[in-house]
Protein backbone atom coordinates (compact mmCIF):
# COMPACT_ATOMS: atom_id res chain seq x y z
CA UNK A 1 0.00 0.00 0.00
CA UNK A 2 1.54 3.23 -0.81
CA UNK A 3 0.06 6.26 1.05
CA UNK A 4 -1.80 9.52 -0.04
CA UNK A 5 0.45 12.69 1.38
CA UNK A 6 -2.02 15.36 2.35
CA UNK A 7 -0.38 18.56 1.41
CA UNK A 8 -1.24 20.93 4.44
CA UNK A 9 0.74 23.64 2.22
CA UNK A 10 -1.54 23.04 -0.35
CA UNK A 11 -4.71 22.85 1.50
CA UNK A 12 -3.79 25.72 3.07
CA UNK A 13 -3.01 28.15 0.36
CA UNK A 14 -6.87 27.27 -1.05
CA UNK A 15 -8.38 28.54 1.94
CA UNK A 16 -6.18 31.70 2.11
CA UNK A 17 -7.58 32.07 -1.38
CA UNK A 18 -11.29 31.73 0.23
CA UNK A 19 -10.05 34.16 2.57
CA UNK A 20 -8.98 36.44 0.20
CA UNK A 21 -11.52 36.45 -1.69
CA UNK A 22 -13.88 37.17 2.09
CA UNK A 23 -11.45 40.53 2.86
CA UNK A 24 -11.66 41.96 -0.53
CA UNK A 25 -15.42 41.96 -0.46
CA UNK A 26 -15.03 43.67 3.30
CA UNK A 27 -12.88 45.83 2.05
CA UNK A 28 -15.74 47.58 -0.16
CA UNK A 29 -17.43 47.95 3.01
CA UNK A 30 -14.22 49.71 4.39
CA UNK A 31 -13.90 46.56 6.73
CA UNK A 32 -10.41 45.35 7.62
CA UNK A 33 -9.50 42.61 9.83
CA UNK A 34 -6.84 43.20 12.69
CA UNK A 35 -4.66 40.96 14.08
CA UNK A 36 -2.02 41.65 16.93
CA UNK A 37 0.50 38.94 17.59
CA UNK A 38 2.41 39.84 20.97
CA UNK A 39 5.77 38.42 21.92
CA UNK A 40 7.49 38.44 24.62
CA UNK A 41 10.91 38.02 25.27
CA UNK A 42 13.01 36.82 22.48
CA UNK A 43 12.90 32.85 22.06
CA UNK A 44 13.55 32.02 18.67
CA UNK A 45 11.37 29.52 17.65
CA UNK A 46 8.95 32.17 18.37
CA UNK A 47 10.40 34.79 16.23
CA UNK A 48 9.81 32.65 13.04
CA UNK A 49 6.27 31.73 13.89
CA UNK A 50 5.59 35.61 14.67
CA UNK A 51 7.25 36.40 11.24
CA UNK A 52 5.08 33.75 9.61
CA UNK A 53 1.86 35.37 10.95
CA UNK A 54 2.80 38.12 10.37
CA UNK A 55 3.76 37.88 6.54
CA UNK A 56 0.50 35.92 5.93
CA UNK A 57 -1.27 38.71 7.45
CA UNK A 58 0.38 41.05 4.65
CA UNK A 59 -0.69 38.88 1.82
CA UNK A 60 -4.01 38.74 2.91
CA UNK A 61 -4.63 42.17 3.53
CA UNK A 62 -4.88 42.26 6.77
CA UNK A 63 -4.42 45.20 9.19
CA UNK A 64 -1.26 43.94 11.82
CA UNK A 65 1.00 44.67 14.36
CA UNK A 66 3.64 42.64 16.44
CA UNK A 67 3.80 43.75 19.65
CA UNK A 68 7.48 42.82 20.94
CA UNK A 69 8.10 43.40 24.48
CA UNK A 70 11.82 42.26 26.30
CA UNK A 71 11.81 39.11 28.48
CA UNK A 72 11.53 41.45 31.71
CA UNK A 73 8.32 42.54 31.47
CA UNK A 74 5.81 42.00 33.96
CA UNK A 75 2.78 40.51 34.31
CA UNK A 76 0.56 42.83 35.26
CA UNK A 77 2.46 45.56 32.17
CA UNK A 78 1.30 42.48 29.84
CA UNK A 79 -2.10 42.70 31.09
CA UNK A 80 -2.18 46.48 30.56
CA UNK A 81 -0.96 45.89 26.82
CA UNK A 82 -3.80 43.13 26.39
CA UNK A 83 -6.67 45.13 27.84
CA UNK A 84 -5.36 48.07 25.56
CA UNK A 85 -5.95 45.83 22.52
CA UNK A 86 -8.95 44.64 24.30
CA UNK A 87 -10.59 48.00 23.83
CA UNK A 88 -9.27 48.42 20.47
CA UNK A 89 -11.71 48.40 17.29
CA UNK A 90 -9.00 47.98 14.80
CA UNK A 91 -8.01 44.54 16.45
CA UNK A 92 -10.50 41.84 15.72
CA UNK A 93 -7.50 39.69 17.18
CA UNK A 94 -4.86 39.34 20.14
CA UNK A 95 -2.52 36.32 20.16
CA UNK A 96 -0.08 36.31 22.63
CA UNK A 97 2.73 33.77 21.77
CA UNK A 98 3.54 31.08 23.61
CA UNK A 99 5.77 30.46 25.20
CA UNK A 100 5.71 33.07 27.86
CA UNK A 101 8.69 33.82 30.22
CA UNK A 102 8.38 31.64 33.71
CA UNK A 103 7.69 34.76 35.91
CA UNK A 104 4.08 35.53 33.75
CA UNK A 105 1.67 32.83 34.22
CA UNK A 106 -0.13 32.07 31.16
CA UNK A 107 -3.50 31.58 32.47
CA UNK A 108 -3.54 34.95 33.97
CA UNK A 109 -2.78 35.80 30.22
CA UNK A 110 -5.18 33.44 28.47
CA UNK A 111 -8.34 35.08 31.00
CA UNK A 112 -7.48 38.90 29.98
CA UNK A 113 -8.15 37.86 26.61
CA UNK A 114 -11.26 39.02 24.74
CA UNK A 115 -13.43 36.42 24.10
CA UNK A 116 -14.51 37.93 20.90
CA UNK A 117 -11.14 38.56 20.27
CA UNK A 118 -9.63 34.84 21.48
CA UNK A 119 -8.66 33.74 17.95
CA UNK A 120 -6.54 31.20 19.82
CA UNK A 121 -9.55 29.56 21.15
CA UNK A 122 -7.64 29.31 24.67
CA UNK A 123 -10.09 31.22 26.92
CA UNK A 124 -11.95 29.05 29.04
CA UNK A 125 -15.02 30.31 27.68
CA UNK A 126 -14.32 29.33 24.10
CA UNK A 127 -13.22 25.89 25.48
CA UNK A 128 -16.34 25.94 27.20
CA UNK A 129 -18.35 26.79 24.40
CA UNK A 130 -16.40 24.32 22.16
CA UNK A 131 -17.55 21.49 24.36
CA UNK A 132 -21.10 22.37 24.99
CA UNK A 133 -21.27 22.44 21.17
CA UNK A 134 -22.44 26.56 21.00
CA UNK A 135 -20.65 28.58 18.59
CA UNK A 136 -16.79 29.90 19.22
CA UNK A 137 -13.83 30.74 17.93
CA UNK A 138 -12.09 27.37 18.11
CA UNK A 139 -7.96 26.32 18.90
CA UNK A 140 -6.56 26.94 15.52
CA UNK A 141 -4.38 23.56 15.26
CA UNK A 142 -7.56 21.28 16.39
CA UNK A 143 -9.60 22.44 13.78
CA UNK A 144 -7.37 22.99 11.23
CA UNK A 145 -6.67 19.36 11.09
CA UNK A 146 -10.18 18.53 11.36
CA UNK A 147 -10.31 21.20 7.38
CA UNK A 148 -6.92 19.17 6.70
CA UNK A 149 -9.36 15.96 7.17
CA UNK A 150 -12.79 17.20 5.68
CA UNK A 151 -10.94 18.58 2.80
CA UNK A 152 -8.53 15.29 1.97
CA UNK A 153 -12.14 13.69 1.92
CA UNK A 154 -12.09 11.88 5.10
CA UNK A 155 -15.41 12.03 6.92
CA UNK A 156 -14.99 11.26 10.91
CA UNK A 157 -18.15 10.20 11.09
CA UNK A 158 -18.57 6.73 12.71
CA UNK A 159 -14.47 6.20 12.55
CA UNK A 160 -12.55 5.76 15.36
CA UNK A 161 -10.53 8.54 16.12
CA UNK A 162 -7.26 8.01 18.25
CA UNK A 163 -5.85 11.26 19.69
CA UNK A 164 -2.40 10.72 21.56
CA UNK A 165 -1.73 13.47 23.72
CA UNK A 166 -3.98 15.53 25.88
CA UNK A 167 -2.84 19.05 26.17
CA UNK A 168 -4.87 22.17 26.71
CA UNK A 169 -3.75 23.43 23.69
CA UNK A 170 -4.45 20.71 20.88
CA UNK A 171 -5.16 17.11 22.36
CA UNK A 172 -8.29 17.58 24.44
CA UNK A 173 -9.66 20.47 22.10
CA UNK A 174 -8.56 18.09 19.09
CA UNK A 175 -11.09 15.01 20.61
CA UNK A 176 -13.92 17.31 21.29
CA UNK A 177 -13.87 18.72 17.57
CA UNK A 178 -13.57 14.83 16.30
CA UNK A 179 -16.52 13.94 18.70
CA UNK A 180 -18.84 17.01 17.41
CA UNK A 181 -17.59 15.45 14.16
CA UNK A 182 -19.35 12.22 15.09
CA UNK A 183 -15.85 10.34 15.36
CA UNK A 184 -15.30 7.33 18.16
CA UNK A 185 -12.53 8.95 20.32
CA UNK A 186 -9.85 7.79 22.38
CA UNK A 187 -7.53 9.69 24.16
CA UNK A 188 -3.73 8.37 24.88
CA UNK A 189 -1.28 9.92 27.22
CA UNK A 190 1.97 9.32 28.66
CA UNK A 191 -0.11 6.80 30.98
CA UNK A 192 -1.73 4.71 28.56
CA UNK A 193 -1.08 0.97 28.61
CA UNK A 194 -0.43 -0.81 25.39
CA UNK A 195 -0.18 2.07 23.40
CA UNK A 196 0.82 0.91 20.58
CA UNK A 197 -2.15 -1.64 20.66
CA UNK A 198 -4.62 1.27 21.40
CA UNK A 199 -2.83 3.51 18.06
CA UNK A 200 -3.37 0.29 15.99
CA UNK A 201 -7.30 0.32 16.28
CA UNK A 202 -7.55 3.92 14.84
CA UNK A 203 -9.09 4.81 11.79
CA UNK A 204 -7.67 8.16 12.08
CA UNK A 205 -4.17 8.45 14.02
CA UNK A 206 -3.48 11.99 15.69
CA UNK A 207 0.12 12.00 16.90
CA UNK A 208 0.19 15.46 19.43
CA UNK A 209 2.62 14.49 22.44
CA UNK A 210 5.98 16.28 21.12
CA UNK A 211 8.22 13.29 20.82
CA UNK A 212 10.04 12.84 17.87
CA UNK A 213 9.37 10.17 15.55
CA UNK A 214 7.28 8.18 18.47
CA UNK A 215 4.97 6.47 16.33
CA UNK A 216 6.88 3.37 14.30
CA UNK A 217 5.37 1.03 11.38
CA UNK A 218 3.67 -1.51 14.07
CA UNK A 219 1.38 1.38 15.42
CA UNK A 220 -0.43 1.84 12.38
CA UNK A 221 -4.05 -0.07 10.93
CA UNK A 222 -2.98 -0.51 7.78
CA UNK A 223 -5.31 1.87 5.65
CA UNK A 224 -5.31 3.90 8.75
CA UNK A 225 -5.08 8.26 8.12
CA UNK A 226 -2.36 9.36 10.34
CA UNK A 227 -2.05 13.39 11.45
CA UNK A 228 0.85 14.36 12.97
CA UNK A 229 0.75 17.46 14.96
CA UNK A 230 4.48 17.33 16.13
CA UNK A 231 6.85 19.81 15.35
CA UNK A 232 9.91 18.84 17.17
CA UNK A 233 13.41 20.29 16.15
CA UNK A 234 16.14 18.19 16.12
CA UNK A 235 19.97 19.18 17.00
CA UNK A 236 20.88 19.38 13.48
CA UNK A 237 18.00 22.25 12.96
CA UNK A 238 15.72 19.71 10.94
CA UNK A 239 11.56 19.63 11.79
CA UNK A 240 10.63 16.41 12.33
CA UNK A 241 7.09 15.35 13.44
CA UNK A 242 5.75 12.82 16.41
CA UNK A 243 5.38 10.07 13.48
CA UNK A 244 8.15 8.02 12.09
CA UNK A 245 6.93 8.94 8.43
CA UNK A 246 9.54 6.28 6.84
CA UNK A 247 8.13 3.56 8.76
CA UNK A 248 4.39 4.71 9.07
CA UNK A 249 3.52 5.94 5.32
CA UNK A 250 3.86 2.57 3.35
CA UNK A 251 1.06 1.13 6.26
CA UNK A 252 -1.33 3.85 6.28
CA UNK A 253 -3.84 5.13 3.55
CA UNK A 254 -3.09 8.70 3.69
CA UNK A 255 -0.47 10.70 6.24
CA UNK A 256 0.32 14.72 7.07
CA UNK A 257 4.22 15.17 6.14
CA UNK A 258 6.49 17.73 8.98
CA UNK A 259 6.90 20.31 7.11
CA UNK A 260 4.09 21.06 5.45
CA UNK A 261 0.86 19.35 7.04
CA UNK A 262 -0.67 20.67 10.13
CA UNK A 263 2.07 23.55 10.48
CA UNK A 264 0.34 26.13 7.65
CA UNK A 265 -2.81 25.20 8.97
CA UNK A 266 -2.03 26.13 12.51
CA UNK A 267 -1.65 29.80 10.78
CA UNK A 268 -4.37 29.40 7.97
CA UNK A 269 -6.95 28.82 10.56
CA UNK A 270 -5.89 31.94 12.58
CA UNK A 271 -6.42 34.15 9.83
CA UNK A 272 -9.50 32.27 9.39
CA UNK A 273 -10.96 33.03 13.37
CA UNK A 274 -9.04 36.43 12.91
CA UNK A 275 -12.24 37.22 9.64
CA UNK A 276 -14.39 35.31 11.70
CA UNK A 277 -14.29 38.07 15.10
CA UNK A 278 -14.06 40.85 12.29
CA UNK A 279 -17.24 39.68 11.00
CA UNK A 280 -18.87 39.24 14.40
CA UNK A 281 -17.56 42.48 15.73
CA UNK A 282 -19.20 44.25 12.30
CA UNK A 283 -22.87 42.42 12.87
CA UNK A 284 -22.09 40.27 9.70
CA UNK A 285 -21.67 36.86 11.93
N1 LIG B 1 -0.45 31.67 21.39
C1 LIG B 1 0.09 30.78 20.58
N2 LIG B 1 -0.63 30.25 19.57
C2 LIG B 1 -0.10 29.34 18.71
O1 LIG B 1 -0.79 28.86 17.79
C3 LIG B 1 1.28 28.95 18.87
C4 LIG B 1 1.99 29.52 19.94
N3 LIG B 1 1.38 30.41 20.77
N4 LIG B 1 3.28 29.16 20.14
C5 LIG B 1 3.98 28.25 19.28
C6 LIG B 1 3.03 27.28 18.60
C7 LIG B 1 3.60 26.62 17.37
N5 LIG B 1 2.82 27.12 16.25
C8 LIG B 1 3.10 26.85 14.91
C9 LIG B 1 2.48 27.48 13.87
C10 LIG B 1 2.84 27.23 12.56
C11 LIG B 1 3.82 26.35 12.25
C12 LIG B 1 4.23 26.14 10.83
O2 LIG B 1 3.82 26.84 9.94
N6 LIG B 1 5.10 25.13 10.55
C13 LIG B 1 5.61 24.86 9.22
C14 LIG B 1 7.13 24.92 9.18
C15 LIG B 1 7.74 26.10 9.84
C16 LIG B 1 9.25 25.95 10.02
O3 LIG B 1 9.92 25.55 9.05
O4 LIG B 1 9.74 26.22 11.13
C17 LIG B 1 5.24 23.46 8.80
O5 LIG B 1 4.97 22.62 9.68
O6 LIG B 1 5.24 23.20 7.62
C18 LIG B 1 4.45 25.70 13.27
C19 LIG B 1 4.08 25.94 14.59
C20 LIG B 1 1.86 27.95 16.72
N7 LIG B 1 1.90 28.05 18.05
MG1 LIG C 1 0.58 13.83 27.31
Amino acid sequence: MSANLIDGKKISESIREEILAEVQRLSEKGIRPGLVVILVGDDPASQVYVRNKAKTCEKLGYHSEVMRLPAETGEAELLTVIERYNADPAFHGILVQFPLPKHIREKAVIDAISVDKDVDGFHPVSVGNLVIGDDALLPCTPSGVIELLKRSGVSPAGKHAVVIGRSNLVGKPLAMLLLRENATVTVCHSRTANLPEMARQADILVAAVGVPNMVKRDWVKPGAVVIDVGINRLPDGKLCGDVDFGEAAPVAGAITPVPGGVGPMTITMLMANTLKACKLAHGLG
